[in-house]
């Protein structure tokens, strides 16, 4: 799966109808403790909480194949301090008008010389799901030009000279009002896209298994 697979709106469009729940952004006080054992971060970018969801149950994953060797961290990438302590990251982000949210886009781009020697997996939600047949075709036909701005847009960098991210994954999240304003909603069921919960455990699970396969083949 790449970026270019997403559903997509005009890239690069500021979204003026986001409207962020809180979600708990206390910083980090403290850098991960390096003891015997490593740490693996998992860090989202989450609007309205189903990226959240998802990061949360990638780390639980993550946990039960490594409880005894690695201690894993969950947190929203706002409250990230100290990347460069982490030895693998996984990194999430909701998207909006076809592009990750501005605080994902930026910790990629700020970071790439942390990240550049580590395992990095990433992965996208979106609501492909939820949209009617028809605008699947629109924006299956505009994928060659946006494959190009997505990989600006999570670190060209990343992408172009190491190979990075080692996988990304698109999943579909949860299509609710609650994270709309009255006009994009109005847009979105006059458009003939339904509202409801599209999170694939089953596809969140494989990409977790991938991910403890790979560290696994590391040997680290
Ligand atoms: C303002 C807005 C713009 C969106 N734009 C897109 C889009 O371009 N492509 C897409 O697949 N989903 C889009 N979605 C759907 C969200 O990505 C989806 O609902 C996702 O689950 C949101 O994740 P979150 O709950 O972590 O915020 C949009 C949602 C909102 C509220």
């Amino acid at each position: 799966m790449i970026l270019s697979d997403l559903v997509l709106e005009a890239p690069g469009a500021r979204c003026p109808c986001i409207r962020p729940r809180n979600h708990s952004t206390a910083l980090q006080t403290k850098p991960p403790e390096l003891g015997t054992m490593s740490t693996i971060l998992v860090t989202y970018s989450s609007a309205a909480g189903s990226t959240a969801s998802i990061a949360k149950q990638v780390a639980t994953y993550l946990r039960t194949r490594f409880s005894e060797v690695h201690a894993i961290d969950c947190m929203p990438i706002e409250a990230v301090s100290w990347p460069n302590s982490y030895r693998a990251i996984v990194v999430g982000s909701a998207i909006h008008n076809g592009a990750w949210l501005p605080h994902a886009r930026k910790f990629l781009v700020d970071h790439t010389d942390d990240l550049y020697p580590m395992p990095l997996y990433t992965f996208s939600v979106g609501a492909p799901s939820a949209l009617p047949k028809w605008m699947k075709k629109v924006a299956a036909s505009t994928h060659n030009d946006l494959e190009e701005e997505e990989k600006l847009k999570i670190g060209k960098a990343l992408s172009e000279t190491t190979g990075f991210p080692v996988k990304h994954e698109l999943f579909n999240g949860v299509t609710s009002r609650q994270g709309m304003n009255w006009a994009m909603g109005l847009i979105f069921s006059c458009v003939g896209a339904q509202w409801g919960d599209f999170r694939e455990w089953d596809k969140v699970a494989a990409f977790s298994e991938h991910i403890a396969d790979d560290l696994q083949k590391r040997e680290w």
